[in-house]
């Protein structure tokens, strides 16, 4: 029994312009994981038939088969109620990457953390220190929060295939991750239908990066190849699919890390996402409009670079002088909102009430800020909701908080999700303050604030929140997950065998 795992994530920055080969993204790796856990054995399920099961055991009608002779001849049938294209494009694409020459059958059980779909009316179960939740729906009923649940599916289905098609292979070596890596992106893009960035699938294979994608034409090519070739000669096509696999593709994957003790706070604000409708806005305006797309996306761009290296910064600080980055980076984000610290900041120059040492926050906070202006402009010039108003009234008001370094509409934008940058430690004051029912209250939480913070200032109270409505946060749940930096990664076996059928 073989089991992987691979997380979700969350685009910081860089949406849209990931799009494009000469722009980078930074991509967060979340505590929210896929798993599959692969049993196979060398016999053929019926007559010169191999035979390859996923079960989906949290959802309804979750069983999928799929059968096919040996040798493999390139179509796969789908014997099951529903179609689920993530899963019929991995095995199709593996079976033509590997082509298998003896049977097997396989069963693949796929396990999702709570983090990826709407929790309503779902059944616990745990096994062995791990927790799912069992939906009373089908997948395609129970909504989705939009951290990439496809991209992890495929890509912990496309390690427990190769792990059993080819046991010499170590998935975890740089070959044996570039596999996994480029086997999943064209089954991903196979079963979309389109070439996306491909930053989920990067993420999910290799942990928080900076991401720059690879060239759109190495799967566009294939799939124009698999057009023309694949009813006439299906073994050519594999020979293609295997030197494409197998070459390195030109691309950035730069592992990275947010620094100790600052955390995304996710917030899930309404289902349902509208990504390719935004996409195909911002791209029709980009070509009608070459030269001021142009000047836009190089400011986005120069905003997200600055954020990622300040972000750098602070990590860096944090291992050369731990004491310093604690006591006059982070106690300071713990105690203000960021529109109090930009003032405390602005004010350091002329007084000498606060340290200098402040500055890397204020650059945070200003690239977040200059971050959300050009997708504010994006929104407007190109009519796609990207930072609508809502989210906008939403932002401003986290801004009033201590404890919110930053925050942006994440990936594609749109009405479904905010990502704030926060202390780790001021997150229960965030939940306190945005679960608050009243002005009274609110004024209650404000005072126990005030008292129990390391910063007193004259010039300031520490806690203002004036201008803060947390009856806007009714229709915010926010997600019980974090940065977990890790991609794929080997699971024991025994976390799920009390769950298996
Ligand atoms: N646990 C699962 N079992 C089986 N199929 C799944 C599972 N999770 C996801 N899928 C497949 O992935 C599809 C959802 O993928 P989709 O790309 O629409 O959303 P996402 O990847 O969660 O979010 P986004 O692309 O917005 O980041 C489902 O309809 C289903 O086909
Ligand atoms: C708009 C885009 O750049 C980001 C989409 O991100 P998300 O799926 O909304 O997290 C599209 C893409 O990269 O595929």
């Amino acid at each position: 029994m073989k089991c992987f795992s691979a997380p979700g994530k969350a685009l910081l920055a860089g949406g849209y312009l990931v799009l494009d080969p000469k722009y980078k993204a930074y991509v967060v790796a979340l505590s929210t994981r896929m798993h599959s856990v692969t049993e196979g054995e060398p016999v053929a399920a019926a007559p010169n038939t191999s035979r390859i099961i996923v079960d989906s055991p949290q959802f309804l009608g979750g069983t999928w088969s799929y059968d096919f002779p040996v040798p493999f001849v390139g179509t796969l049938q789908d014997t099951s109620a529903s179609r689920n294209p993530f899963l019929l494009s991995t095995i199709e694409t593996i079976l033509g990457y590997v082509e298998p020459e003896s049977h097997a059958t396989i069963k693949i059980t796929i396990f999702s953390d709570p983090g990826y779909h709407s929790q309503n009316d779902a059944m616990v179960k745990e096994s062995n220190g791990k927790r799912f939740l069992y939906h009373k729906d089908t997948i395609s009923n129970v909504p989705k929060t939009g951290l990439g649940s496809s991209a992890g599916l495929v890509t912990v289905l496309t390690s427990g295939l190769l792990s059993y098609y080819k046991p010499e292979l170590d998935l975890f070596s740089e070959i044996g991750l570039r596999t996994v890596h480029n086997l999943a992106q064209i089954s991903h893009c196979a079963a979309q239908g389109k070439v996306g960035s491909g930053f989920d699938v990067a993420a999910a294979t290799y942990g928080s990066i900076i991401y720059q994608r690879f060239d759109p034409e190495i799967i566009n090519g294939l799939i124009k190849y698999k057009e023309e070739v694949f009813s006439s000669s299906p073994t050519e096509y594999s020979k293609k699919l295997q030197s494409v696999v197998n070459c390195k593709w030109e691309m950035i994957i730069q592992k990275c890390d947010l620094p100790p003790q600052v955390r995304i706070l996710m917030g899930d604000v309404n289902n349902g996402s509208e990504t390719p409708k935004l996409v195909s806005k911002v791209l029709k305006w980009r070509k009608e409009n070459p030269e001021e797309a142009g000047n836009l996306y190089h400011d986005l761009n120069f905003y997200n670079m600055k954020l990622v290296s300040e972000l750098l910064t602070l990590t860096q600080i944090s291992i050369e002088n731990p004491e310093r980055y604690e006591a006059d980076l982070i106690s300071f984000v713990d105690d203000y909102s960021l529109i109090q610290l930009k003032h405390l900041i602005k004010m350091s120059g002329s007084s000498s009430n606060f340290p200098d040492s402040l500055k890397p926050l204020l650059d945070i906070i200003e690239s977040v800020s200059s971050i959300r202006g050009g997708l504010q402009s994006l929104t407007k010039k190109t009519g796609a909701d990207i930072e609508p108003m809502e989210q906008t009234i939403l932002l401003d008001n986290c801004f009033a908080l201590p404890g919110v370094l930053g925050g942006v509409v994440p990936g594609a934008g749109g009405y479904d999700a905010i990502c704030l940058l926060c202390s780790e430690k001021a997150i229960p004051k965030i939940l306190k303050l945005t679960a608050a029912k009243d002005a009274e209250e609110l004024n209650h939480i404000k005072h126990e604030l005030e008292s129990s913070s390391i910063h007193r200032q004259q010039e300031f109270s520490n806690v203002d929140l004036d201008c803060f409505d947390p009856s806007l946060f009714k229709s915010v749940t926010w997600l019980d997950l974090h940065e977990e930096n890790t991609g794929l990664v080997k699971e024991d076996p025994l976390h799920y065998v009390e769950l298996l059928n």
